[in-house]
């Protein structure tokens, strides 16, 4: 245990003081037991002096709060089409429930954190992304202010990704979309999103096809050979656009495996699958439509 607690040193020493970005994803949530021990390893890192951020999702909540409603739901290339009704339970679900259930966990681990969504402070401003998928934002600006605010205290800032347009309308984000933002914004030494997932597979879900790191080049070609679907489209293209201002390294982790974060962070093993920026010409992601 000592001899362990030394081999981290030096990583202990390369993030203290720096930020790290933390999106968790609504389908690594679902086991009670795993999601305290994620929530203790965060505490745990906040407690080493290092700006833990916290970014969550949790499509599985929303789409419970939907049921309940007895609303329908789909998705268009990942994101959900959103009525004006949908917007409004999503930021329930999201704000209101999944939200403070991790501000509460952390200060019961004995921790302390601040919740808010992208609409205090004017966190994330959005505009309507499209016609098609009715209230869902595209986001124009993030004033991470609040967040800096935040981190300079004991508490680790738990961000809900809802969004709100300049007549004050809410909109429902992407939640990696939104982190990947954040992450970009802060110049976050290590952007991680938990997920339901190893990590990136070349032929999901063949094991052998399992990819240990990507650079963003090897993503264009990925999604380009149609290999990548559902909620990971939207995760890729968010990491690729933050590349753009800032980041520099992302990583994505099980977010269903016990300490998978301190063993990415304080070892030299990597556990998921680092992505990494290249000489791909990030000027056409400017492009990219969220
Ligand atoms: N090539 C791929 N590699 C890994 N996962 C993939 C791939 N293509 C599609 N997926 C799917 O993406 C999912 C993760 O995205 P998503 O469900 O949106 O996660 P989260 O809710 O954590 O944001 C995986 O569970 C998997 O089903
Ligand atoms: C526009 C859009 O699709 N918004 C997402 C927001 C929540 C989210 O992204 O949660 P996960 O990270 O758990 O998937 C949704 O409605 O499900």
């Amino acid at each position: 245990m000592p001899e362990t607690l030394t081999a981290a040193l030096p990583f202990m020493l390369k993030y203290q003081g720096q930020t790290v970005v933390i999106k968790y994803g609504g389908n690594a949530m679902t086991d009670e037991g795993i999601k305290q021990a994620v929530l203790s390893d965060i505490l745990l890192l906040k407690t080493m002096g290092i700006n833990v951020v916290l970014v969550h999702g949790g499509g599985p909540a929303i789409n419970e709060m939907l049921d309940k409603y007895g609303k329908t739901t789909k998705f268009i290339g990942g994101l959900r089409y959103t009525d004006k009704e949908t917007a409004e339970l999503a930021l329930v679900a999201l704000s209101g429930m999944v939200n403070k259930s991790l501000v509460r966990d952390i200060q019961r681990l004995g921790g302390e954190a601040i919740g808010i969504s992208g609409i205090d402070g004017h966190m994330i401003e959005v505009t309507q992304l499209s016609q098609e998928l009715g209230y869902v934002g595209k986001i124009t600006k993030i004033n991470t202010e609040i967040i800096e605010r935040i981190s300079k205290t004991a508490a680790i800032p738990v961000i809900a990704t809802a969004g709100v347009d300049e007549n004050g309308e809410i909109y429902n984000v992407n939640a990696d979309t939104a982190a990947s933002r954040i992450a970009g914004e802060l110049k976050a030494e290590r952007f991680i999103l938990l997920s339901d997932v190893r990590g990136l597979y070349a032929n999901y879900p063949e094991e052998s096809s399992f990819l240990s790191e990507i650079t963003l080049s090897g993503i264009e070609q990925l999604i380009a050979s149609g290999k990548i679907a559902g909620g990971m489209i939207p995760k890729l293209e968010a990491i690729q656009y933050a590349m753009q201002s800032g980041l520099n390294e992302a990583v994505l982790l099980d977010g269903r495996m016990k300490n998978s974060l301190i063993l990415e962070l304080f070892t030299t093993e990597g556990f998921g699958t680092l992505i990494k920026k290249d000489n791909l010409d990030l000027a056409k992601f400017d492009k990219l439509k969220h």
